[in-house]
């Protein structure tokens, strides 16, 4: 359960990278299930697949195209990464980490995370997109945690503080975004809570989840929120809610992840323009405070 890749591995993977491409990036954006169309309004493209980068994991999922793509969002150099790893794909969580700690030495400033969820807020609907503002690490109360092991200081500290673990300034300006693009009837904030899947929830699990102050779940993002938090990078995320979870046993509809991918195709275009516009005004917002 400790750390399987050495400071060097990360090296050897910048080092690569930077030999590889002139892209600079400042932003890095990691797509959930059925999301890697985020990439498409990305100028200036460079593409490789993960296979292709050396000590980088492989997508084994449905929906996680397996590409890193460089390019520039309105003169923003970005990097997205078309598919994630899961804990349920048999990564351990310094695998499903890894690309976090490269692009922290690549000189990314700003992770923007999305994912696919289930909505357990009664209120939330389908569609809805939830900028998160807490996450429930739950593998990590059961010590499936990315930190553990010996701590590597040139990364972060031994102990850090998670209680600010999405940026505030960030928050406010992804609702600010979703205002003026007319789409606050569906922008939701709220709490993310990882599971390690992959079966989707019992109706007791998501009681208990309801219970302990949940709004949403999903089997990702809170690794690699973690690490970034870790290492110093700022942090926003939006949940896609693809599916209502459910609470009741007299309900009949059953998730699967077709439905999943068929959510996030739904509401393609508005995400992507949410994170577009996002990532300029991270970047002014960063010169800003800089
Ligand atoms: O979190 P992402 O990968 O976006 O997707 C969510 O959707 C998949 C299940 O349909 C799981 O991978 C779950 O975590
Ligand atoms: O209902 C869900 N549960 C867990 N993960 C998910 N990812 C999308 N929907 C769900």
């Amino acid at each position: 359960n400790s750390c399987c890749c050495s400071f060097e591995d990360y090296k050897l993977t910048t080092e690569w990278l930077l030999n590889q491409t002139s892209h600079r990036p400042k932003v890095a954006v990691i797509c959930g299930s059925g999301l890697g169309l985020l990439a498409d309004g990305a100028a200036n493209k460079q593409i490789f697949r993960y296979q292709d980068i050396p000590n980088f994991p492989v997508s084994t999922v449905q929906g996680h195209e397996g590409c890193l793509v460089f390019g520039t969002i309105e003169d923003t150099p970005c990097v997205f990464m078309q598919g994630h790893f899961h804990l349920y794909e048999g990564y351990s969580l310094c695998k499903v980490t890894f690309p976090v700690r490269i692009f922290k030495l690549m000189g990314v400033e700003t992770l923007l995370v999305t994912n696919a969820s289930g909505g357990i807020c009664p209120d939330f609907k389908v569609g809805d997109i939830m900028i998160i503002k807490d996450h429930i690490n739950l593998p990590g109360f059961a010590g499936q945690h990315p930190l553990c092991g010996p701590n590597d200081e040139r990364f972060g500290i031994r102990f850090p503080c998670m209680s600010d673990a999405y940026s505030k300034d960030l928050r406010r300006v992804a609702l600010d975004i979703g205002s003026e693009l007319g789409c606050s009837d569906f922008i939701r904030e709220g709490v993310y809570c990882m599971v390690s899947g992959p079966n989707f929830e019992t109706i007791a699990e998501a009681r208990m989840l309801l219970i302990l102050g949940c709004d949403s779940v999903g089997m990702s993002t809170v690794p690699e929120v973690t690490v970034a938090k870790h290492c110093g990078l700022r942090v926003i995320g939006l949940s896609l809610i693809t599916n209502k979870v459910s609470l009741d046993y007299s309900r009949e509809e059953k998730v699967n992840h077709d439905e999943v991918l068929e959510i996030g195709k739904m509401r393609a275009e508005v995400l992507q323009k949410l994170v577009t516009t996002l990532i300029s005004r991270c970047q002014q917002q960063s010169i800003n405070t800089h």
